[in-house]
């Protein structure tokens, strides 16, 4: 039996896409260092708690697994974060994925799929935003994504990897069961902090910024159903082993909607107040950030199917509503 690894299983994209794996019939094994996931996220009994860069780890689960393919998660993946700590996302991101991948392509491995970032574009010029528009990252957390798309290329070229980026949006949602969902602590996601307010948990959100030229001067985002994401994994490992080409691929759904119109459904699907507060900019916060969606959809056959705001935030809330604390632990 082949197997797949997951590297930040215990995270939140991470967990929901272990689970959907297994669903479909696949072994999987996951790596997490626990540092912001959380072990009750992991519901398969293969796990180990290690990180990225431990080379000798990396081989022992490749051969006792015998991994065909990996599934990369494992990151820092906060924005705000990165513009006060470059170091720690540049040494936390790059070198230890370019360790893992080396350790992988060592150990025989040759298919990845990578979790990228609507990051590495930066400020685009033109939105939606295509695969083809440039990459300039305006953030540590991009700069450190875009290099990883890089190394793989270069991975390619070395040692005939073959890959897939995904350049997610924003992923948002829980399980429809309500059996996992986010839970970062401290939490800094859009959603996540509208719903803690809605439960009491917070006074206010805070709205950063209400000058970008935007409809109604607040940043606007592509938000994408977690369990979509889960999808497009799948999809992307049934790629590569199909022997399709390498490549980068933007995930969401082509409609962006604004800080305020998810402040606005919130308080709609929750019935509660949700009071907000008027905030200076984020650093490093792009204005509008929406995907053109044309390429996983025509190559990999991927639409999302609960990603309208309405299911996103609904199931956010019944997670957050059984789990205000987040997981048991
Ligand atoms: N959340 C989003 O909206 C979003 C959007 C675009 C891209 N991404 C990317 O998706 C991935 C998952 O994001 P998430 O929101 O689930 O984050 P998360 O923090 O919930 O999950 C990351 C997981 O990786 C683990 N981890 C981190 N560094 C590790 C290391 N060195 N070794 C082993 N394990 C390590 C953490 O413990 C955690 O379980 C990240 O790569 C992130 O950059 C997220
Ligand atoms: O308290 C808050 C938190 C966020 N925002 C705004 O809400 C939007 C969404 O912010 P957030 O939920 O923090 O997500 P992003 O900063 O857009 O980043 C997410 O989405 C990126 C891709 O677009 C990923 O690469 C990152 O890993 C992931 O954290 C942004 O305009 C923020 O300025 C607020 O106004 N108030």
């Amino acid at each position: 039996m082949s197997t797949i690894l997951v590297t930040g299983g215990a995270g939140y994209i991470g967990s929901h896409t272990v689970r959907h794996l297994m669903e479909q019939g696949h072994e999987v094994v996951v790596l997490d260092n626990l540092r912001t996931g959380h072990r009750a996220a992991v519901l398969t009994p293969h796990f180990y708690v290690g990180d990225i860069s431990d080379a000798a780890l990396i081989a022992e689960i490749v051969h006792k697994h015998k991994v065909v393919a990996a599934v990369h998660f494992a990151a820092l993946s906060l924005v705000g974060e990165s513009m006060k700590l470059p170091t720690k996302y540049l040494e936390g991101n790059t070198i230890k994925s370019q360790q893992f991948i080396q350790a992988l392509v060592e150990n025989g491995v040759r298919r990845i799929v990578f979790s990228s970032t609507a990051a590495v574009y930066g400020m685009p010029a033109v939105v939606p935003i295509s695969e083809r528009s440039p990459t300039l990252p305006i953030n540590p957390y991009g700069i450190s994504k875009l290099f990883i798309e890089q190394y793989l290329q270069m991975a390619q070229t070395l040692y005939g990897l073959k890959w897939i980026a995904l350049r997610y949006f924003n992923a948002a949602g829980a399980a429809q069961d309500g059996r996992i969902g986010e839970a970062h602590d401290p939490e800094t996601h859009l959603i996540p902090l509208v719903l803690q307010t809605a439960l009491g948990q917070r006074n206010s959100i805070s709205v950063f910024g209400q000058d970008y030229d935007t409809p109604d001067g607040t940043a606007v985002r592509d938000y994408i159903h977690v369990e979509d994401l889960a999808d497009a994994h799948a999809r992307a490992l049934q790629a590569l082993a199909d022997g399709k080409a390498s490549g980068a691929y933007n995930v969401g759904t082509g409609r962006g909607y604004s800080v305020l119109e998810v402040i606005e459904a919130a308080r709609r699907i929750t019935g509660r107040p949700i009071p907000l507060t008027n905030a200076p900019r984020r650093e490093g916060d792009p204005a509008v950030l929406v995907a053109q969606v044309d390429r996983i959809r025509t190559e990999l056959g991927f639409v999302a199917q609960h990603s309208d705001l309405e299911s996103m935030i609904a199931s956010a809330w019944k997670w957050h509503q059984h789990h205000p604390e987040g997981y048991e632990e």
